[in-house]
């Protein structure tokens, strides 16, 4: 039986806090080995992948010493945090067979490359999985906002938030246990009724570019592949 995606490219935002697995902070080895294990299972079927990393599992650990910090200063911290998970992800996707390419918006050239939207596109064009680090390479952003501003540049289909939830709720589910699951959800509906899931700029700047986001759990094993798929997983936010 033949797989046809129902996307070419796609942009991922994959949450950093997501990488700690069970534990209470960084990097859980068999937690990043099972999501490169997901996302090889989407470049497999020739879907071109672009990942934004987030940066919670590394950031938040530090919060306390940040506190009281200036925001800039503390921001910036927050991006070099993404970047190790950036060469973390190349890492292990370099073990399972993965081509990729790290691309940072802050400029670290020992480390990694600058990010250059002709390149970037070149490796997707190459099937090469591009890693973007240091988020929109800005304070005052997120992750979250990179990734809608890099799935643009880059001509992505479709945002996808791979997340900690299967989707987007009423309610934070984590704090409420009445909150209930949308299976669609308007960019309108998730900015006025304050839905946290992704930050009201990466939301505002979807609908306004009309790129559609899909968010989903990246703990739920083959989820990735049916939402590339087209199949009914996780929650669209749409215009
Ligand atoms: N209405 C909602 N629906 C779904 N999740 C929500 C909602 N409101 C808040 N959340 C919370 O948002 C979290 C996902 O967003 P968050 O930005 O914290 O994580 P992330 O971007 O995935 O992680 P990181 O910042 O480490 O990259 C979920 O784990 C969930 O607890
Ligand atoms: O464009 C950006 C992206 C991120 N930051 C800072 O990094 C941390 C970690 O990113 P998450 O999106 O929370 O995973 C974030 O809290 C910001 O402090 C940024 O300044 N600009």
């Amino acid at each position: 039986m033949s797989l046809e995606p129902k996307y070419k490219r796609i942009l991922v935002k994959l949450s950093g806090e997501a990488l700690m697995g069970e534990d209470s902070y960084g990097i859980n080895r068999v937690t990043i080995e099972r999501i490169v294990n997901e996302i090889k299972g989407v470049v497999d079927l020739g879907v071109q992948v672009a990942i934004v990393i987030g940066g919670g599992n590394i950031f938040r650990g530090v919060a306390p010493a940040a506190a009281g910090m200036d925001r800039a200063t503390a921001d910036y911290m927050g991006m070099l945090a993404t970047v190790m998970n950036a060469l973390a992800l190349q890492d292990a996707m370099r073990h399972a067979g993965v081509v990729s390419r790290v691309q940072s918006a802050l400029t670290i050239q020992q480390v990694a490359e600058p990010y250059i939207r002709g390149k970037a596109i070149r490796y997707l064009e190459e099937n090469k999985v591009v890693i973007f680090g240091a988020g929109t390479g800005n304070p005052f952003f997120t992750t979250d906002t990179a990734a809608a501003l890099r799935g643009m540049e880059v001509g992505a289909d479709i945002v996808l938030k791979a997340t900690k939830v299967d989707g987007v709720y009423t309610d934070d589910p984590k704090k409420n246990p009445d909150a209930v699951r949308y299976h669609t959800v308007t960019f309108d509906e998730a900015i006025s009724r304050n839905l946290k899931v992704m930050d009201a700029t990466a939301f505002a700047l979807c609908r306004d570019q009309k790129m559609n986001i899909s968010v989903f759990s990246i703990f739920k094993a083959g989820a990735l592949k049916r939402v590339v798929l087209g199949e009914d997983e996780g929650t669209l936010v749409h215009c």
